[in-house]
């Protein structure tokens, strides 16, 4: 599955790797980077090919003595991302773009309850009735609410409907005072002030206690537009990989889970000392 990992990428890879004392933190997306983006989200799967890679990494990390840490950092409500994407005892489980954070442990997943001001909850309230409310009538187009955000899904709605339904969304956040995030096929907007670029901050800080480590090195993979609040917030030594198409502050490009899970089971082979191609 090599060669699905351009020259550049696996140079990164083997510097990232490089056993020098510092820590690896291993953060990766969910949607559209370990599972196939589809039109119902509880539908969602990793690959078979992602869910071994991840488990490989998950092992490393697990093991004693390791520098290694995994963390998966999605827009999803926590515990829907912790349901499906079952991580490994140990991982870092980082949901709703950065507002709930976890930890899974052998007994299931250990969690900083995340609360809302009563104004918060109020403008929770607003938005997902106007999110509601720009849906009606329009076929394919609907909301999925999160504990501190709503989702306009257009996925399946036609361009006019999207269009109008996206027009709304947008009209909603700026009379709440609130940022619209546009995604893949949603317009997500929270009450809460977030970004990956944070969680990843606050993580790399956790890793370096956890480990005791000089510095920690972050990889992480992302698909879409949120990711790239992540990117930015990356630099030297750090690993950042967009996967598909568009534009992106990324280093390296790979182009879909598949290439997710071939870029992870060479780092592991890395990171285990075996370095053959
Ligand atoms: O940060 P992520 O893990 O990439 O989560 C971002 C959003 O993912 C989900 O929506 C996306 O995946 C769906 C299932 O494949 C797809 O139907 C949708 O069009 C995509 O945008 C999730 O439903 C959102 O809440 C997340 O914010």
């Amino acid at each position: 599955m090599s060669e699905v990992l351009d020259d550049a990428l696996r140079t990164a890879l083997t510097a990232f790797a490089t056993d020098d004392g510092a820590a690896l933190l291993v953060a990766l997306d969910f949607d559209g980077v370990l599972a196939p983006l589809v039109d119902d989200p509880a539908a969602s799967r990793m690959t078979a090919g992602a869910r071994a890679a991840v488990d490989r990494i998950g092992a490393l990390a697990a093991a004693h003595g390791t520098n290694v840490r995994l963390a998966f950092v999605s827009g999803r409500d926590l515990d829907d991302l912790a349901l499906l994407a079952e991580p490994p005892a140990g991982a870092y489980v980082v949901g709703s773009h950065g507002a709930q954070t976890g930890r899974a442990t052998p007994d299931g997943l250990d969690s900083v309850p995340l609360t809302l001001t009563d104004e918060q909850a109020t403008t929770l309230g607003e938005l997902t009735a106007a999110l509601d409310e720009a849906v009606a009538g329009r076929p394919g187009a609907w909301v999925q609410r999160k504990p501190s955000a709503a989702v306009l899904h257009t996925r399946q709605a036609g361009p006019e409907d999207t269009a109008a339904a996206v027009a709304a969304a947008d009209a909603a956040a700026t009379r709440l005072g609130l940022e619209a995030m546009h995604g893949k096929d949603v317009v997500e907007t929270a009450v809460l002030h977030t970004s990956k670029g944070e969680a990843l901050g606050r993580l790399r800080r956790v890793v370096a206690e956890d480990l005791a480590a000089p510095a920690v090195r972050v990889l992480y993979a992302g698909d879409d537009t949120t990711d790239e609040k992540a990117f930015a917030v990356l630099g030297d030594g750090d690993v950042t990989v967009k996967v598909g198409p568009g534009e992106t502050l990324a280093d390296q490009r790979v182009t879909d889970p598949e290439a997710v899970a071939a870029l992870l089971g060479r780092l592991a082979d890395l990171i285990e000392g075996d370095a053959g191609s």
